[in-house]
C-alpha cells in the first residue's frame, strides 16, 4: 500500500475484531466513526497502543459487564498507560451461542474456544451441558469461532448470535449465557485533551491510590464524594502489582467535572491521595439525568466561594 492509500490516523478507529464482535457493535453506535477506517486488533493493549502511538484517533474497549464485573485488563491498562481519556460510553446487550464446524454433534464437543469474559458468562451452561469440557481461550468472541477453521484445536466456540452472518458455522445451542439480560459497557478512549461538553447525564471516571499505612484513608476517599452528594456507580479495587496488599481504586462518579460538586470532590481527592488519574467526563450511555440533592447545586458552591472571596477582599458582610 502506498502512503497515499494509508488510512489517516485521525480517521481511524481501533476495536477488538474481527468484524462481528460486540466491540464492533459498540463502535457502530459512534456517529463520528461512521464511514471511517476501522482497524481490527487482537487485544485491549494493542487498541490502546494504536491511540498512544497515533495510529488511531480512538479505540473502543470493553470495560465492565453486568455478569462478570470489571474487565481487569482494561482497568489495569487505563491505570498504567499515560495520556488516555474516555470520551464516550456505550452499552451492548450480550448473548451467546455455541457453534461448531458443520456436522459436529454436541456430544462430540470436548474443547470449547471462548473469550475469557464470554466463558465466564456462559460457565453455568457449559458446566451443566458439557461437564468434562476444557476451555481454550480466544482473543475475541468472533476469533473463537474463526479459529475452528484455522486450527483443529477446539470442537466448538462461544460466539455472538450474529456469527452466522460471518462464518459457515452450525449453531449447537442458543442463549447459553447465564444471564439473558447481560450487558457489556464499552468506552471510547482517545488522546484528546478536550473534555466532552456537560450534558446533565454524565459520568466521571478516576483511578485513585491511597496513602500507605494510613488507617481510615479508604473512608477519607469515600467522604470526598459523600460530603458533596456525589454518587458512585462503580468502585473497584485492583492490585497495583508492585507488592502484596497495595491497591488502586477504579471509580465512576455520577456527574461531570464541570459540576461544582464533582469538581470539589476531585480537589478533595487530590489533596490527600498520592495519585489521582483523571480518566474523563463523558455522556452516560443510558442518557439518564444525574439525580442529586439540591443542596449540592452549582449555585450553593458558587455562593459559598463568593462569600469567602468577599471577606478576603474586604467587602462588607451581608446579614
Ligand atoms: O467484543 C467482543 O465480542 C469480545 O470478544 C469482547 C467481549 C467479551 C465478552 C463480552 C463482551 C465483549
Amino acid at each position: 500500500m502506498t502512503d497515499a492509500a494509508q488510512p489517516r490516523p485521525d480517521e481511524t478507529y481501533s476495536y477488538l475484531g474481527p468484524a462481528g464482535t460486540f466491540t464492533e457493535a459498540a463502535l457502530k453506535q459512534v456517529h463520528e466513526a461512521a464511514g471511517k477506517h476501522w482497524r481490527s486488533v487482537n487485544n485491549v493493549g494493542e487498541a490502546l497502543a494504536d491511540v498512544v502511538d497515533g495510529r488511531s484517533t480512538a479505540a473502543m474497549i470493553a470495560i465492565e459487564n453486568s455478569v462478570d464485573g470489571g474487565v481487569s485488563a482494561t482497568q489495569d491498562a487505563l491505570a498504567t498507560v499515560a495520556g488516555l481519556r474516555i470520551i464516550g460510553e456505550y452499552l451492548v446487550p450480550v448473548n451467546f451461542v455455541l457453534v461448531a464446524r458443520p456436522g459436529t454433534r454436541l456430544d462430540e464437543v470436548r474443547v470449547v474456544n471462548a473469550h475469557p469474559v464470554a466463558y465466564a458468562q456462559s460457565r453455568g451452561w457449559l458446566e451443566r451441558e458439557l461437564p468434562d469440557h476444557a476451555h481454550l481461550p480466544a482473543t475475541s468472541n468472533v476469533q473463537a469461532a474463526a479459529s475452528l477453521f484455522e486450527n483443529g484445536l477446539a470442537d466448538a466456540a462461544v460466539a455472538p448470535p450474529g456469527i452466522v452472518d460471518h462464518l459457515d458455522v452450525e449453531v449447537l445451542a442458543e442463549s447459553i449465557g447465564d444471564n439473558p439480560n447481560a450487558m457489556t459497557r464499552f468506552v471510547l478512549v482517545s488522546r484528546s485533551r478536550s473534555i466532552p461538553a456537560r450534558t446533565g447525564a454524565d459520568k466521571t471516571s478516576v483511578i485513585v491510590e491511597l496513602p500507605d499505612d494510613e488507617p481510615g484513608s479508604l473512608l477519607a476517599m469515600l467522604e470526598q464524594f459523600s460530603t458533596r452528594g456525589v454518587n458512585m456507580s462503580l468502585l473497584q479495587s485492583r492490585p497495583i502489582g508492585d507488592e502484596m496488599g497495595r491497591y488502586r481504586f477504579v471509580i465512576d462518579l455520577d456527574g461531570h467535572v464541570e459540576d461544582e460538586r464533582v469538581y470539589d470532590s476531585l480537589l478533595g481527592l487530590r489533596r490527600f491521595s498520592p495519585k489521582v488519574i483523571f480518566l474523563g467526563s463523558y455522556a452516560r450511555a443510558d442518557r439518564r439525568e444525574v439525580e442529586y440533592h439540591s443542596k449540592y447545586d452549582d449555585e450553593i458552591f458558587i455562593e459559598a466561594r463568593d462569600w469567602l472571596r468577599g471577606i478576603l477582599s474586604g467587602e462588607p458582610e451581608e446579614d
